[in-house]
Formats: C-alpha cells, sequence, structure tokens
C-alpha cells in the first residue's frame, strides 16, 4: 500500500469531515492509503510544509489557504501543479467541470488549474435569531448602519459584552470589506495580475469603517475576537449575536448553537455606489507538494478524482458549509430543494456570482500573506486600541506592507 501524507488545518466538525473523507477514499480501493494530519491553524500548516520541503520530507498534500497562493505559487520546484499531476497520471481531469469563480483563483491566466480547490467558502453574516426577536428587531440587518443600529438593541437587550463581532480581521473588514465596495484592496487587480502590486486599502471607505469600529468598541457594541478563526465560539455560546466569518463555520453552529441561527449575505454601506459587487472566495486549496514518485502521485490524482465526485461534493457542502467546488454538485444540492431548507448555505455562493467580478473583486494574491496579515492586524489592533487613529493605523499597514511585498517580488522566481 502506497501511503499518502496529508497535512490539513481542520478543527471540529471540519475536522472530521477530512477523516471520513480519507478513511472513505481507503475503503473505496486497496492500493494507496491517504493519511490525514492536522498541523495546526492555516498559518502553521503552510509554514510547517514549507520548512518539511526545505529537509525533504515534505507531505504528499498541503492544505494551504487561499491567502497563501502567492507564496506556493512562487515556490516552482516545491510543488507539482494539479493540471500537470492529472495528465501525468493518465488520470481524467476537466477544469471546466469546477466553478470558474473558484477555480479562477488558483488557476494561471492560460487556465491551468495549480492547485485543487478543497474547501472554498466566503464570509457571511451569522445572526442569532433568537437574539433578534428578545430585541424586538425585525429584520435582519442588510447595512453596515442597519447593523450598528441593531446591535445597539442587541445590547441593550442583554446582550452586553458583544454585540457584534467577526473572526479573520482582515479577510473580512479589508479584503472582504473592498470586494464588496469594488474598491481595490492592492493594484494590478489586488496583485493577481502581477507582482509588482502597491497595497491601496488606506481609502475613505476602509478608513471610515475601521473608525466605525473603533467608535463602537468603547462599548462594545462591536468587540474584537482576533485576528484568526479562534473567536467563533463566541457566537455559538450566544455572547455575540451578530457575526462575521466563513460559511464554513456551518458544522461547529449546527452542533453547538442552542438557538436559531442563519447565515446573511455581509452588511454595506448603502452610500457606496454600486455596493455591493461581489465576495471573494476564502478557506484553502490541495498543493501537491514536489519531487515524490510516479506511484505516489498515481494515488493523489485518484484521491482528486474521488474528491470531485459529484455526491461527495454535496455530502461535503452539506456537512461543512463549504462551497460545493463543481457546477454539477451546486445544480444537485439546488435540484434537492436543499438550499429551501437551508437556504443560508446558498449565501456565499450568491454573494461570490453577485455581480461579474471586476478588477477589484476577482480575488488577491499577494505574497509574504501570513506576514502581511499579522501585520495589518497589528495595525488595526493598535487603532482599537486608541494608540493610533484608524487613518494612522491604514497609511502604516501600507507603507510596511508595500516593503514586504517587494522583498517578496525580489525573491519570487518569475
Ligand atoms: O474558515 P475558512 O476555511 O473558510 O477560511 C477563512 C479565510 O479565508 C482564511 O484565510
Amino acid at each position: 500500500v502506497t501511503e499518502i501524507q496529508w497535512w490539513h488545518a481542520m478543527t471540529g466538525a471540519n475536522n472530521d469531515v477530512i477523516v471520513k473523507l480519507a478513511n472513505d477514499f481507503n475503503a473505496s480501493q486497496s492500493d494507496y492509503k491517504v493519511i490525514p494530519t492536522y498541523k495546526g491553524g492555516y498559518a502553521d500548516t503552510m509554514n510547517a510544509g514549507i520548512a518539511a520541503f526545505r529537509a525533504g520530507n515534505a507531505p504528499h498534500i498541503m492544505q494551504v489557504f487561499e491567502v497563501g497562493t502567492a507564496t506556493m505559487m512562487a515556490a516552482t520546484g516545491a510543488v507539482k501543479p494539479v493540471y500537470k499531476l492529472m495528465a501525468d497520471a493518465g488520470e481524467k481531469f476537466d477544469p471546466s467541470v469546477y466553478l470558474p469563480a473558484i477555480t479562477g483563483y488558483y488557476s494561471t491566466s492560460k487556465g491551468e488549474m495549480l492547485s485543487f480547490p478543497f474547501n472554498s467558502s466566503s464570509t457571511v453574516m451569522w445572526v442569532n435569531l433568537d437574539a433578534l426577536k428578545k430585541a424586538n428587531i425585525a429584520e435582519i440587518p442588510k447595512t453596515w448602519p442597519q447593523v450598528f443600529e441593531d446591535a445597539k438593541k442587541l445590547k441593550a437587550a442583554g446582550y452586553n459584552t458583544c454585540g457584534f463581532s467577526g473572526s479573520w480581521v482582515t479577510w473580512v473588514n479589508l479584503e472582504q470589506l473592498s470586494a464588496w465596495h469594488n474598491v481595490p484592496l492592492a493594484s494590478k487587480a489586488n496583485g493577481l495580475d502581477g507582482f509588482d502590486t502597491v497595497l491601496e486599502f488606506n481609502g475613505p471607505l476602509q478608513v471610515k469603517h475601521l473608525e466605525n469600529l473603533v467608535e463602537l468598541q468603547k462599548d462594545k457594541t462591536y468587540d474584537y475576537a482576533g485576528r484568526t478563526n479562534t473567536g467563533e465560539g463566541r457566537f455559538t455560546s450566544g455572547e455575540c449575536p451578530i457575526y462575521l466569518t466563513s460559511s464554513a463555520f456551518f458544522g461547529n453552529v449546527k452542533a453547538q448553537a442552542k438557538f436559531n441561527f442563519t447565515a446573511a449575505p455581509m452588511p454595506y454601506y448603502p452610500d457606496v455606489k454600486g455596493a455591493p459587487q461581489n465576495s471573494i472566495i476564502g478557506g484553502a486549496s490541495l498543493w501537491i507538494m514536489g519531487g515524490k514518485s510516479a506511484e505516489e502521485y498515481k494515488g493523489v490524482a485518484k484521491f482528486l478524482t474521488f474528491l470531485s465526485d459529484t455526491d461527495r461534493q454535496v455530502w461535503i457542502h452539506k456537512a461543512s458549509g463549504y462551497l460545493p467546488i463543481t457546477k454539477a454538485a451546486y445544480a444537485k444540492a439546488k435540484e434537492e430543494g436543499f438550499y429551501k431548507d437551508q437556504p443560508y448555505l446558498e449565501t456565499p455562493l450568491l454573494e461570490l456570482t453577485n455581480k461579474e467580478p471586476t478588477e477589484n473583486s476577482r480575488g488577491l494574491r499577494l505574497g509574504n500573506m501570513v506576514q502581511l496579515r499579522d501585520m495589518w492586524s497589528e495595525e488595526i489592533e493598535q487603532a482599537l486600541a486608541g494608540k493610533k487613529t484608524a487613518k494612522q493605523a491604514l497609511d502604516s499597514a501600507v507603507e510596511r506592507g508595500n516593503q514586504m511585498l517587494r522583498q517578496f517580488e525580489k525573491s519570487a522566481v518569475h
């Protein structure tokens, strides 16, 4: 039996999904054994994989969050592009069966798929419907001013430590916010059109939004919940009744929330012309590491085919809240009437396809993104702590970030 190591970053309900997929694949044939290993959060998993590659013992499959894409693309030799893997292994593979809004993110401009879009998500607004009722709020808020208003009412109704919050502070409040309002995060289509991109997220919209969060943080109408997704339990515990994070929070919400809930589209600022635009994808993709044997690659290719199966994709979608990655799986979920019962699982798909993507909303591809996000978060935290104004914090995040991008550009192999 040829062993295939799969390093991943999933916890809770989504870890259960990974384990079941590996077990089912292993039970479906006897030539290969996929062994999943949790390596910490997304940033830790990526760093562990890169270190292992340098030491000559990389796993076969590595789950890398969407914002690690530029780094992986630049790591020529360290990775085996998916389109090549499938061709070399003689595995049937048609990139056109996957949803273009998702695969575009992980493909070259020629349409060659570099990594396999295993778990794609988007940002949604999770809402505690019982809390809304308790605060006499009749409708789910659609705009940011309505969220602020409702969060104040929720506070008055007893949710006094957190009216609203969210995870992945930069993803939600810079990256998705910018795309959703059709303003640039960075030049060159947010880096998709070249590594010579410069950051541009210190514009009026992003500054105004951070000013709002800073102001609302003072009395806990908003309460910061951290850089990654570790604060998500504050929604399921009932503490924060409005919470912006990934659609893939679904498995844990379903298992843990003792209240009625839904996931609505991200709010928007109604004074921004044309908003809302479309959201961008989150989550992660599977990168196949270089330097393995033909036999091992054959097993990996078979596993990717196994993951692409329509029924399996529908199952992953229903269990986790990650998106169905193929057109057939999305159509099947619709046909089954799945979204009639659970309309909120379609929310991220509707956001992604809300409008034809623009240069500002196709996605983003910035090098050194793990470090960039940490530094952007640090600047946001300074603003929330009252040590800098929102404008100073975002100006500094842009300036420091541009230096990091230039370092990446110099070191990247083109
Ligand atoms: O929680 P996930 O897996 O949907 O990922 C959220 C963000 O996209 C991570 O960068």
